[in-house]
């Protein structure tokens, strides 16, 4: 379970609190107007952002003072942070070794089936540059699942990709963590996208991130700031 608890969190002028807690195994939405707060919320919870007071738990465990790779959470970036020089077999081999060096033979096959799991077999060879935004994507994704962390946060993470492809890489993502037990966390603005990945969503609005509830149930009866964000 992770659980925010009495959480301030500033940047500049703007502060937002949080006091909730999710459980794990789970999919849950962040919803929320531009400038609620959403990334700075998932900042916390990387350890990006150091909170001004209140504390975040893992499983009971203080985890606030932890440095963002020390914490059980793994980061899917909207621009997914392959770095340019390097092949995906590269870029992967550094999830698993981050201070680098050669992989091992039981190694190199574990990088070797989180490429093939995401449909990349046999492009390891190549660099960001030269697949497509959405293999791009996948090559992001295997990084997160060699990272083996029981958090995944998702900020926008498709954003750049069209409908179809993004639909299909939300029920690709949320294969993953149902098969890795993880909760999973997405930053969103598509209410549809919310619909079809998250069991729980938390509003962010008006300083504050509410407490989870059933997706379904609160799309149905939307708070007062859901309901403006959502224009209807
Ligand atoms: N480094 C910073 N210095 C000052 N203010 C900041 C800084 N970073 C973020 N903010 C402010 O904090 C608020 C929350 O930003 P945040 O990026 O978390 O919002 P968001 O809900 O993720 O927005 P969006 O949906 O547009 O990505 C915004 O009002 C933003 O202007």
């Amino acid at each position: 379970m992770l659980t925010l608890e009495a959480l301030t969190v500033r940047a500049g002028d703007f502060a937002l609190s949080a006091d909730l807690s999710l459980d794990a195994p789970g999919r849950v939405a962040v919803i929320g107007p531009s400038g609620a707060g959403k990334s700075t919320l998932l900042d916390a919870v990387a350890g990006f952002r150091t909170p001004a007071s209140g504390r975040v738990l893992w499983n009971g465990l203080d985890i606030t003072g932890l440095p963002p790779g020390k914490r059980p959470v793994a980061t899917l970036f909207q621009d997914n942070n392959l770095f340019p020089h390097l092949s995906l077999d590269e870029n992967l081999a550094l999830a698993i070794r981050p201070r680098g060096g050669r992989l091992d033979k039981s190694e190199a096959q574990r990088r070797d089936a989180a490429l093939s799991r995401v449909g990349l077999g046999g492009f390891g060879q190549r660099r960001p540059g030269e697949v497509s935004g959405g293999q791009q994507s996948r090559a992001a994704l295997a990084r997160v699942i060699l990272q083996n962390r029981p958090v995944m946060l998702l900020d926008e993470p498709f954003a750049a990709l069209g409908p179809a492809l993004k639909a299909e890489m939300l029920s690709e993502v949320r294969r993953v963590a149902d098969e890795m037990g993880a909760l999973a966390l997405i930053v969103t603005h598509d209410p549809g996208d919310a619909r079809r990945f998250a069991e729980r969503t938390v509003v962010v609005a008006e300083g504050r991130a509410a407490p989870a509830r059933p997706t379904e149930e609160l799309f149905a009866d939307p708070p007062p700031a859901l309901r403006d964000y959502l224009g209807t």
